[in-house]
C-alpha cells in the first residue's frame, strides 16, 4: 500500500472566527482515513510542513482588504525556500470577514500564483457570524480536499 498523502491546513485566527472555519475544515478532512491531516497556526508553519504536503488549505481574516499579517508572514518566510518545489501544489482558500473578504482571496491568489500552486476549490468566504451552515460548508472543504488528495484527482 502507498504511504498515506498529508494534506496541511495553516490558519490564523484573532478572535476566534477563522479558528472555527480552521476546525470544522479538519473535521471534515480527518473523515478521510488515506489522508494525513495536519494543521498549525500560520506563525508556526515552516517550510518543512510546506514541503511535506501534498495539499494545502489557508485560513485567514480579512483584515483592511488583505490576508492577515501572519498569513503574509508565513508566506514571506517560505516563497524563497519553496521556490519551483511546489509546483502545481493543489492548494484551497477559507476566509472570514466581516463584509467582503475579497481582497483577502485575490491576493493569496496573486502570491499563489507565484509560487506555481494549482487552485482545485471555490475561494469559501463566510461573512459576518459563523453559521452551521458555513460550518457544514468548511466541513465540506475539508473533506473535498482530503478526499481529492488520497485519490490523486487534483
Ligand atoms: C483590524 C481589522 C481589519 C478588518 N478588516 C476587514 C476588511 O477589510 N474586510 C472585512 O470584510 N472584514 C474586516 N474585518 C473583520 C474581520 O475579518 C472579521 O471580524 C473576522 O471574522 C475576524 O476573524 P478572526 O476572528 O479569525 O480573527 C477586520 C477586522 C479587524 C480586527
Amino acid at each position: 500500500m502507498s504511504e498515506r498523502r498529508r494534506l496541511l491546513v495553516v490558519y490564523h485566527t484573532q478572535s476566534g472566527n477563522t479558528g472555527q472555519l480552521a476546525e470544522a475544515v479538519v473535521r471534515g478532512a480527518r473523515r478521510v482515513d488515506e489522508t494525513e491531516t495536519v494543521v498549525k497556526r500560520a506563525f508556526d508553519a515552516g517550510v518543512e510542513d510546506l514541503l511535506a504536503c501534498d495539499a494545502l488549505l489557508l485560513g485567514t481574516p480579512e483584515n483592511f482588504g488583505y490576508m492577515s499579517g501572519a498569513l503574509k508572514d508565513f508566506f514571506d518566510r517560505t516563497y524563497y525556500p519553496c521556490e519551483g518545489k511546489l509546483i502545481a501544489l493543489p492548494y484551497a482558500v477559507f476566509v472570514s470577514a466581516g463584509n467582503d473578504g475579497t481582497g483577502a482571496v485575490r491576493e493569496i491568489g496573486r502570491i499563489a500564483l507565484g509560487y506555481g500552486w494549482k487552485e482545485v476549490a471555490e475561494p469559501l468566504i463566510v461573512r459576518k457570524a459563523i453559521t452551521g451552515e458555513a460550518l457544514e460548508q468548511c466541513e465540506e472543504l475539508g473533506e473535498a480536499m482530503a478526499s481529492g488528495v488520497a485519490l490523486r484527482i487534483f
